[in-house]
């Protein structure tokens, strides 16, 4: 895999030092994906133009363990996100996390990629209700050690908008990733859904089409 420069690299915040230019830059964009949304499509071809990711995995959680709800089958999910991140350049829609089995956390992915690809940089793409929950994750210090933290701000509130960095973790190298902020979320997808309103404005043409073939979200 060629390494490319990035087009224009996302802001800097605080120690968010760039990897060497000859460096492989390897991202890791996990969600529920229950569904994908555009927004999430948006996310990840941003992360990949602005860091100049050779590779980005997009990875369906397996067991959300910070969710408060069940989610969908992951045959589904993982079927939509492949429809969904399907032709985006430098992808790879990754199904690892679904196959592990415990909960899913996210230093595990990224202690198998560093071993996969030990003189890689890796990049954690979130959003921002997820830069300001991050504190809370599993191995939080370890997560901030390997991964440039790549924030995606969102339109209802969560803090990437405003004053940014990640809570308790001074050292963490964090990037401000540049897209219009969105208040899309599968939330209020599902929740259309069930009322019967209409989501083609929301997601992907394939992934809505998937959706209604097998009657998903009927109920909120
Ligand atoms: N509108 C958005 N703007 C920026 N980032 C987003 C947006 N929606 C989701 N993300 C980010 O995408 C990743 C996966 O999110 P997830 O699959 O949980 O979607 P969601 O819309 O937040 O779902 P739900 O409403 O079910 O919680 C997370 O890092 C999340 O912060
Ligand atoms: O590792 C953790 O402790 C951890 C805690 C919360 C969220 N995550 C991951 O963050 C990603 C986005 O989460 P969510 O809830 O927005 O879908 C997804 O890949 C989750 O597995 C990971």
């Amino acid at each position: 895999m060629g390494v490319s420069p990035p087009a224009s690299a996302g802001e800097r915040i605080g120690k968010a030092e760039e990897a060497p230019a000859a460096q492989l830059r390897i991202g890791v964009y996990g969600g529920a994906f229950d569904p994908p949304h555009r927004t999430h499509v948006a996310v990840a071809r941003c992360a990949v133009e602005q860091i100049g990711l050779d590779a980005l995995h997009v990875l369906p959680t397996g067991q959300a363990w910070h969710k408060p709800r069940a989610l969908s089958p992951a045959k589904q999910r993982l079927a939509m996100t492949q429809l969904a991140f399907a032709g985006l350049p430098h992808t790879v829609v990754d199904g690892r996390e679904i196959a592990r089995r415990g909960p899913t956390y996210t230093i595990d992915t990224l202690e198998e990629l560093q071993a996969e690809h030990p003189a890689a940089q890796l990049y954690l793409v979130i959003g921002a209700d997820q830069a300001d929950a991050l504190h809370t994750w599993h191995r939080v210090g370890d997560i901030a050690r390997i991964a440039i933290i790549s924030v995606a701000a969102r339109a209802d509130g969560t803090s990437a908008a405003g004053p940014f960095g990640i809570k308790n973790l001074p050292q963490a190298r964090c990037l401000r990733l540049h897209l219009p902020p969105t208040d899309v979320s599968a939330t209020d997808i599902r929740s259309r859904i069930a009322q019967g309103m209409g989501i083609d404005q929301l997601v992907p043409c394939a992934v809505a089409r998937y959706i209604e073939r097998h009657h998903l979200y009927q109920t909120a």
